[in-house]
């Protein structure tokens, strides 16, 4: 088959979410929505839901290791990202594969789900910040995240920017502090190491907020992978994760998930009963059903 663009490919390395709002799930579709073929790495199982995590099981260093190599050796990678790491071994194991394969990383140092529920061992603290940070193109704190990694309480704009300066000096070369946990507008503080920007968005009034997170550095991830500047990417992904949000489908009875693919859908009509869109091949699947004896 003639090839008309490139395939572009990004790898998430993260947490299963049963409830398929966070984790792997998440940022597979976020990948898909734009334009991205994923590939996907499993750190832990969760059993979860919209409503909080019920079971957790972190998968063996040697099998997180086995995974990445072999998606990397046969398909590669233009960008990868890493979601729930869960303990210090799994960081351990992930960064040697980030430095062996010199992949362009983007960090979501996810600390516990929405609920509270915590997806990394507070021992592992350590670990991310002098093994990951150092390796990370961009990295996404919220802002329960980076008052772990600065030691210090933040709330107002300038203490999102000093923490910003802080973070990028543990290594990482451009820093996103996420504001979804302000009670005020949800704006993000983006450093490059030279300059401050603030990335702004309306407050969007939903308790349809989990794996907000994920989306978001899944996004980046994506557009690094299609070539985009690391500033464009982070911008990009601000104005998708918005739309995401906007267009919820608010579903399960708490956290409910975002809407990946919500630039495809018209007026926020989920995608489902837009059959026009598909009509082409599933004409051709009925023209054979009807061709046969069931009908
Ligand atoms: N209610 C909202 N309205 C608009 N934007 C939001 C809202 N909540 C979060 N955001 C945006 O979504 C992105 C993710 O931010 P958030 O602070 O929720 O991350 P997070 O806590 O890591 O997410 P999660 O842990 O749920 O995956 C940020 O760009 C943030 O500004
Ligand atoms: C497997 C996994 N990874 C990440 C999150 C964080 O997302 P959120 O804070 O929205 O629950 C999660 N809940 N589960």
């Amino acid at each position: 088959m003639e090839q008309t663009s490139p395939t572009y490919r990004a790898l998430t390395i993260a947490g299963s979410d049963s409830g398929a709002g966070a984790g792997i799930q998440a940022d597979l579709k976020t990948f898909a929505a734009l334009g991205v073929y994923g590939l996907s790495a499993l750190t832990a199982i969760t059993a979860q839901n919209t409503q909080g995590v019920r079971a957790v099981l972190e998968l063996p260093s040697t099998l997180i290791t086995a995974q990445i190599d072999a998606v990397l050796e046969d398909i590669g990678a233009d960008a990868a990202k890493t979601g729930m790491l869960s303990s210090s071994a799994v960081i351990e194991a992930v960064a040697e594969c980030v430095q062996r394969w010199q992949l362009r990383l983007v960090v979501d140092p996810v600390m516990r789900a929405k609920g509270g529920d915590p997806l990394l061992a507070e021992e592992a603290v350590e670990t991310l910040r002098t093994r990951l940070l150092p390796l990370a193109e961009v990295i996404t704190p919220n802002l329960p995240e980076a008052e772990v990694l600065t030691g210090s309480r933040i709330e107002t704009l300038d203490e999102m920017k000093e923490a910003a300066r802080v973070i990028h000096a543990q290594g990482p070369q451009h820093v996103v502090i996420k504001g979804g946990h302000r009670v005020e507008e949800p704006v993000d503080i983006y450093f490059d190491g030279e300059q401050i920007v603030e990335l702004r968005a309306e407050r969007i009034d939903t308790p349809h907020t989990h794996g907000t997170g994920c989306t978001f550095s899944a996004a980046i991830a994506a557009l690094i992978a299609r070539g985009r500047p690391v500033g464009t990417a982070i911008a990009g992904a601000k104005q998708y994760i918005t739309g995401a949000i906007q267009h919820a489908p608010g579903i399960g009875h708490g956290h409910g998930p975002v809407e990946h693919f919500w630039m495809y859908t018209e007026q926020g009509t989920p995608l489902p009963t837009q059959e026009q869109h598909w009509s082409p091949w599933f004409n051709r699947a009925k023209e054979q059903l009807h061709g046969t004896d069931t009908h």
